[in-house]
Formats: structure tokens, C-alpha cells, sequence
């Protein structure tokens, strides 16, 4: 069969068709049997932690929320489904169709963790499963990315982290992957696109073919110093760092001095970045340069920054590209949207496995604070409970908890109501702002990067009651 080509980039603007098959056979399933109007509730959640780690860091929600803006069916698309075998009294439903959906979801930055209702979608039950794949797709790898980023700001500290990774994204996952990596803590990217789009910050220093294209490094060193006088980090590694890249960056440097400006850096892309920036901060302090900023690169993650740190490197930035913007070692967030109600009956999904088995239910998020103002665990409820004295962890109900003295906090706000924004779409800015602030307030032993703390994660007595007296009929009559 062959299919036009359409711009990439009209996915934003035309979301409808982003989107697997089986949501618009079932949605033409739910037309055509008269149950247009039934109201479902889904929830977005993940089971897993990535990256062996102890949270995620929500993200996406921006870019959900703007793609939404366009959410409805146009002409040509309508044509296509046509030609897909698509009904014409569905299709004529589509043509008119407008999202009446409400959201509700935790706030672009949070820490959430795995079996919380993160987000809420409620509505009728064909738009809110038309969304089930375009959610998922923008939450889970946002999330993914986001919680990546945070691992490396948490390992680097103080010292900075750039986003290098737009030629080694996944395509053009590469966009999103840059604004998620701003909302985890990334400080700038290289990736210009994305900063055109999202307003985030753009940053970065000199390729090897700079260099190369010159009879020499220092004449390099010195056209681009001209042009950049105050923006200027040097790459120092092209032929031999020590005897050749730093030294020609303390000549540039001077030069720089001489005419009121200083150099901002250098930066080191191979060999061993201990041994190295050990060397050359002590070849830039000799010759006064302890101004002189100290960047690396080359395939580096976490655990790679934490081990230079550790072994004491002087390093001030670290650049970092393939390992963030592909979420390595994790390849997704196994992040997942299910059918909790219908027309407000409650719904589950049942597995032989009991962790699979989904919580139902219309539901709210509430987050305990410990007395020195940290988390201290969360607590998933049904929407409709008062106050709750104790919380469950949901698969051994005997290890309880008792929350009653606890400060707590609602995590889940009303972002969309009946198909409009309640409060605009969160800006990548004040998401990071906002995640860096909760990043604050988890302990250190859910932040650690070898087996870390498992968080608490309890339910309400109504909720598991609900759950297990669900799973038991469900049992009976299927
Ligand atoms: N002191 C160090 N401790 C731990 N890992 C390091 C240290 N220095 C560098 N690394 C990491 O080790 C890997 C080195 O990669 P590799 O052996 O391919 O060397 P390279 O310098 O990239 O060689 P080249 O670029 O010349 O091919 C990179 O991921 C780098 O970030
Ligand atoms: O290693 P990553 O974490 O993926 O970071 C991005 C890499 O991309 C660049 O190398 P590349 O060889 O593509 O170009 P260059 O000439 O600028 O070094 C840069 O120097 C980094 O090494
Ligand atoms: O600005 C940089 O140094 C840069 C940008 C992309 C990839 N690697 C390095």
C-alpha cells in the first residue's frame, strides 16, 4: 500500500491519527454500540522505576497539554479512515468532534512513584481512550528523560550539566528529550531547535572540525576567541591536550586578558578526564587562569560523574549527550493508562499476578511530610474518601502506617475541565524550578544510585477493599 508522506512536524499540529489502531476500533466499537455518552475514568500510572533508581520525575505535561489544543479530526485524516474501512456514521461523529475531556494530573516537575494515579483523564469513553496513546507516549519517554537528567544534576552537584545529545537522540524524540533533560536539571542545551520551541536555554563550545579545518590550533583558538571573546570554551583535545591543547589555550587566554575580556573554558573529550583535568587546572592555575572552567565530555552518565568526582577531578561542566537523550540503561518507562470506572461502577483489570492487578476507582494522591518537612510517603485513595488514619502497602496489608500526624498535600490539581486548560500549559522553567524544589524534599536514600530506599506507597482500607472485593466477583463470573 502506499502512503503519502506528510511533514514530519504536522504531528504537533494534527495530533488525531498519533495514535495506535486498536483506540479507534474500539472508540468505533463504543459508537456503534450506542454507548457514546458512558463516562470513564483512566489512569496513568507505572509499575517500575527506571534506571534501578527510587523515583521519576513527572514530565510531559506541557507538551500533552498543547498538543491537545489541536486534538480533532481533519478532512484528509477522516479520508484516510475511510479508505481503513472506517464507518461513515463514526467518521461523521469524528468530523465533529471536540474534546470535552478533564484532567486531572500532578503538577510537571513532581516525584512520583510507582502505582500512583499520576494522571487522571475523565470523560466520555470514546475521547478518553482516543488518548490513551498519545499520553503515553509523551508522558513515559518526558518522564524517562526527565528522571535521567536529574540522576546526572544529582551526581555533578554544584557543577553544571549540558544536554549534547541531539545527534544521538532517538530522532526526532531529540526535541522532547532536551526540554524533559531542562525540567530534570539540566542546565543548557546544544539542541537549538528545542530551544527555539520550548524558550529553554541554549549553550555549547567547538567541534574537532574547527580545529581541523585550520593549518593549526592556535590560529583556531584564536579566530574563535576573536569572534567570542566572552563565550569562548576551547577544545583541547584535538591533537595532544598537555603539550599542545592547553598550552595554546593559556596563550589565547592572556591574549584574551589583554583586551579586557576572559576566557570562559576548555573542554576535554577523551582519554582519561581525571588524569587530564587534574593536569590541565594545574597547567591554567600556574599561569593565573584559575578562572578558567574545566568541561568534559564523552559518553558519560551518572555513575561516570560520580566516579570523576570521586576521584577528585577538578571538572566545573559536564557535557553530556547519548547516555541522556536515550535514557540509558532503561529504553522506556513502562508507564501505563487503564480503565478504572464506568459511568462511575468501578473497573479493574485482573492478572495472575497480584502486583498487576490495577486499582479502581475515581481517585485522589495525597503526599505525607515527615517533621522535618520531607516526604514521607504517599497515600492513593478513592476521590470520594474523607480523611484517612492509615494507608496499606497494596499488596501485604499487614505492614501499615498510620498518618494521622502527618502534614500533608493533594498532589493531583484539575488541569483540564470539560475540554479547556483550567490554569494554561506549565512552562519548562517553572517545571525545573518545581522539580528541583521536590527533589529537595526527598531524602538522599531514595536518591542514591545502588539499591535505593524504597519509597512508601500505601493505599486506603476503602480502596483495597474495593479492589479485592472487585477481583473476587470478577473471578467469579469470568
Ligand atoms: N578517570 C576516569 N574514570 C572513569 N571513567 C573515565 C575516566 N576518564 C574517562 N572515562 C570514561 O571512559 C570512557 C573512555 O572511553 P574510551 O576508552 O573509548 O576512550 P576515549 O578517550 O574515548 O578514546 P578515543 O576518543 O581516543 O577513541 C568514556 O566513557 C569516558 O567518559
Ligand atoms: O559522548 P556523548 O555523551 O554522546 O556526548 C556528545 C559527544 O558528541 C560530540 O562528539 P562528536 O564526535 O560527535 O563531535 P566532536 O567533533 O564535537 O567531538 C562531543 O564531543 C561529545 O563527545
Ligand atoms: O557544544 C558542544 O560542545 C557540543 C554539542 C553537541 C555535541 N557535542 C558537543
Amino acid at each position: 500500500m502506499e502512503v503519502a508522506s506528510k511533514p514530519i512536524f504536522n504531528t504537533l499540529n494534527r495530533p488525531a491519527l498519533y495514535t495506535d489502531f486498536y483506540e479507534l476500533t474500539m472508540a468505533q466499537g463504543y459508537f456503534l454500540s450506542g454507548r457514546k455518552d458512558e463516562q470513564a475514568c483512566f489512569n496513568y500510572f507505572f509499575r517500575d522505576l527506571p534506571f534501578d533508581g527510587g523515583y521519576v520525575v513527572f514530565a510531559g505535561l506541557g507538551d500533552f497539554l498543547e498538543i491537545l489544543e489541536n486534538f480533532r479530526f481533519h478532512d484528509d485524516e477522516l479520508e484516510y479512515l475511510k479508505e481503513q474501512g472506517f464507518r461513515p456514521e463514526f467518521l461523521e461523529y469524528l468530523k465533529d468532534f471536540e474534546l470535552e475531556v478533564s484532567i486531572d494530573s500532578v503538577k510537571e516537575g513532581e516525584i512520583v512513584f510507582p502505582l500512583e494515579p499520576v494522571v487522571q483523564v475523565r470523560g466520555n469513553i470514546i475521547q478518553t481512550q482516543l488518548l490513551e496513546t498519545l499520553l503515553l507516549n509523551i508522558l513515559n519517554f518526558e518522564s524517562l528523560i526527565a528522571t535521567k537528567a536529574a540522576r546526572l544534576k544529582y551526581a555533578a552537584g554544584e557543577r553544571k550539566v549540558l544536554d549534547f545529545g541531539l545527534r544521538r537522540a532517538q530522532g526526532f524524540g531529540g526535541i522532547q528529550a532536551s526540554k524533559a533533560a531542562i525540567i530534570g536539571g539540566v542546565e543548557a542545551t546544544s539542541n537549538v531547535y528545542s530551544s527555539f520551541v520550548h524558550g529553554i536555554p541554549a549553550s555549547g563550545t567547538m567541534a574537532h572540525s574547527w580545529i581541523q579545518s585550520f593549518d593549526d590550533e592556535i590560529t583556531a583558538f584564536r579566530k574563535y576567541a576573536e569572534y567570542y571573546p566572552d563565550n569562548c570554551i576551547l577544545l583541547v583535545d584535538t591533537y595532544d591536550t598537555l603539550a599542545s591543547g592547553v598550552p595554546n589555550a593559556i596563550t589565547v587566554a592572556k591574549e584574551l586578558e589583554e583586551k579586557g575580556h576572559k576566557l570562559q573554558g576548555i573542554r576535554l573529550d577523551s582519554g582519561d578526564l581525571a588524569y587530564f583535568s587534574r593536569k590541565a587546572r594545574n597547567q591554567l592555575d600556574r599561569a593565573g587562569l584559575d578562572y578558567v572552567k574545566i568541561a568534559v565530555s564523552n559518553q558519560l552518565d551518572e555513575r561516570l560523574i560520580k566516579s570523576l568526582l570521586g576521584q577528585e577531578a577538578p571538572i566545573d561542566l559536564f557535557g553530556v549527550g547519548t547516555r541522556l537523550v536515550t535514557g540509558h540503561e532503561t529504553p522506556a518507562l513502562d508507564g501505563v493508562y487503564k480503565l478504572t470506572s464506568v459511568n462511575n461502577e468501578p473497573k479493574l483489570k485482573i492478572s495472575e499476578n497480584v502486583e498487576k492487578i490495577t486499582l479502581p476507582g475515581n481517585k485522589k494522591l495525597i503526599r505525607y511530610y515527615d517533621d522535618r518537612g520531607r516526604f514521607y510517603g504517599d497515600g492513593i485513595m478513592l476521590k470520594e474518601e474523607g480523611t484517612v488514619d492509615t494507608i496499606y502497602h497494596p499488596y501485604y496489608p499487614a505492614k501499615h502506617t498510620k498518618v494521622t500526624d502527618f502534614e500533608s498535600e493533594m498532589l493531583l490539581y484539575e488541569v483540564m475541565r470539560n475540554g479547556e486548560l483550567t490554569d494554561g500549559v506549565p512552562t519548562p522553567g517553572d517545571s525545573a524550578k518545581y522539580a528541583k524544589q521536590r527533589l529537595e524534599k526527598l531524602n538522599a536514600e531514595h536518591k542514591r544510585f545502588d539499591n535505593p530506599h524504597i519509597y512508601k506507597i500505601g493505599i486506603s482500607k476503602k480502596l483495597m477493599d474495593l479492589r479485592d472485593e472487585l477481583a473476587q466477583s470478577l473471578k467469579k463470573n469470568n
